[in-house]
């Protein structure tokens, strides 16, 4: 299979739309369920958006990466059905609030002590709006194996993914990466906090 025909995620795979709107603010993220769909109203625009290939992050059917964003924790509030919600994994970082029935992630919150403590992360293809932050680089690329991707396609995604302008880091993002280092640079007091 040739790099060009390898499949990321539908956002992404005919081209990278680049349609952020300036003081855009927001929208509501809905399940897959066909009737009383849960409802997530997001009222800021997000940050950070990127594809990841982590095994935790939630990807629609037949994807191989997921689309991932970050939004301010205090612009996100459940708008229609929270019962239907339940965390998929208590003893993750980023607990990932899902719908029990079509399971599709509504919002991922970070309780404990950690440097992005505050932001929520999103998928903001689970809404109509458009406007919001274009996904930016690929993080945890090698992580896809894990999730079922042959090892020897790996050249082809990463040569898709330099195509698309996303980057494909192994980890987060340089500036993210330098963030957490900085966050653990105070904590120890090696640089002033
Ligand atoms: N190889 C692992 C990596 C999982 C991982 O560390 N994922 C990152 C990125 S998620 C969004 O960018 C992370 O921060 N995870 C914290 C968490 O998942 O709670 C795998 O693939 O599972
Ligand atoms: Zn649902
Ligand atoms: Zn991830």
């Amino acid at each position: 299979m040739a790099h060009e025909d390898v499949k990321i995620h539908p956002a992404v795979d005919n081209g990278v739309k680049h349609d952020e709107k300036p003081n855009f603010s927001g929208g509501t993220l809905t399940c897959n369920c066909a009737t009383d769909k849960v409802e997530v109203k997001i009222s800021a625009q997000t940050a950070h958006n990127h594809i990841c290939g982590c095994t935790q992050c939630w990807k629609p059917e037949g994807a191989d990466f997921s689309q991932v964003a970050v939004v301010d924790r205090n612009a996100v509030e459940v708008t229609a059905h929270p019962e239907k919600l339940k965390v998929v994994n208590e003893d993750a970082t980023i607990l990932r609030h899902a719908c029990k029935e079509c399971g599709t992630h509504m919002y991922g919150r970070i309780e404990k002590d950690h440097p992005f403590h505050g932001l929520d992360f999103v998928h903001t293809e689970l809404s109509d709006e458009t406007g919001w932050s274009a996904p930016q680089f690929a993080a945890f690329v090698s992580s896809a194996i894990e999730g079922g991707v042959s090892p020897d396609r790996m050249g082809d995604v990463r040569a898709r993914l330099n195509e698309l302008g996303l980057p494909p880091y192994d980890a987060l993002s340089p500036a993210l990466m330098d963030a957490i280092a900085t966050f653990t640079a105070k904590k120890k007091g090696v640089l002033p906090a």
